[in-house]
């Protein structure tokens, strides 16, 4: 019955169960206002077995390209190799896909003119970021510049391909070492597992072109620290995260809790921020 819509309740499909997927499924299973969880789709169904097993309500498990099928919105949370794979055909369908891989986004944007075509939308959550609210408020009028500074460390930057092509050496690290000073758009192609907030950042204001990037290694923190520096027509604004590592080093566990906190929008009656 999970598959089929029961009053007026918006059906939640999940595309990967890791470090974010299985919170979101555990809050929707725990009950988000107007909102059920309809279909997971994982890799390895085995792997999955207790943790489905133990929602009160488990949802059928779908192939990935299936999930548009059977929800109203698809969660993204898979690696961004299979971003395509999840969001195409939820949107083709007039389905609103949240993406959480949004650094994949760039190399598929042609994905939001099909959402256009067929009444679909593309949500990108605030992530492991702060203070998108701002920067879409103050998008509305002129922003000069956007300013991002990434620290993470050692744990949380391992095998990005920026650091592997460049042979850089960062397990003996004694101090913070810059890895990185470029555009977004640059970040995400050299950190796609670690700085999506980059893009979403972009996204949000000038740009993955005009949105610049420094990214540090740093063995002398235990977080992720994201720095955002705005200068805008109506207001200049800096602000800073430091997130606490999920049980994947790379992703703060925040990340999953700004998904929950969207999809509760969804249906609330009282919403606060934009
Ligand atoms: N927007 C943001 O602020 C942030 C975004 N992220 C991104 O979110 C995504 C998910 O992150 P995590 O949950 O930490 O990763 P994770 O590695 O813990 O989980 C990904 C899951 O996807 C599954 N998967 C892989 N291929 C699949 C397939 N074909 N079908 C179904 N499932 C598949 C994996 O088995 C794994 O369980 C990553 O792309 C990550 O870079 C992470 C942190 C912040
Ligand atoms: O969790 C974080 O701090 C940010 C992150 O991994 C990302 O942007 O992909």
């Amino acid at each position: 019955m999970t598959g089929q819509k029961a009053s007026n309740e918006l059906r939640v499909a999940i595309a990967g169960l890791g470090s974010i997927g299985t919170k979101i499924a555990s809050a929707l299973d725990q009950g988000i206002e107007g909102l059920t969880l309809s279909a997971v789709a994982v890799r390895n169904p085995a792997k999955h077995q207790a943790f489905i097993g133990g929602l009160r309500r488990p949802p059928q498990i779908v192939p990935i390209e299936q999930l548009g099928e059977v929800a109203d919105i698809v969660v993204e949370c898979a690696p961004s190799s299979q971003l395509r794979a999840i969001v195409e055909p939820a949107v083709k369908r007039g389905k609103a896909a949240v993406v959480v891989s949004v650094g994949g986004l760039l190399d598929n944007f042609d994905l939001v003119d099909l959402a256009r075509a067929n009444g679909g939308r593309i949500i990108v959550p605030t992530g492991a970021l702060i203070g998108l609210d701002a920067v879409n408020a103050a998008a509305i009028g002129t922003i000069n510049s956007v300013k991002m500074v990434t620290r993470k460390p050692i744990d949380g930057l391992k095998g990005a391909p920026f650091i592997v092509e460049n042979n850089i050496d960062i397990d003996n690290l004694r101090e913070p070492l810059k890895l990185f000073e470029g555009t977004a758009r640059e970040a995400a192609k050299g950190f796609p597992a670690n700085l999506n907030v980059a893009v979403a950042l972009s996204l949000a204001g000038v740009g993955p072109d005009r949105t610049s990037v420094q990214i540090w290694a740093d063995p002398t923190v235990t977080r992720n620290v994201h720095r955002i520096e705005v200068e805008a027509d109506s207001a200049r604004f800096s602000m800073s995260i430091e997130n606490i590592p999920s049980e994947n080093p790379k992703t703060g566990l925040i990340t999953a809790l700004s998904v929950i906190a969207l999809l509760r929008k969804q249906r609330a009656t009282l919403c606060v921020g934009t």
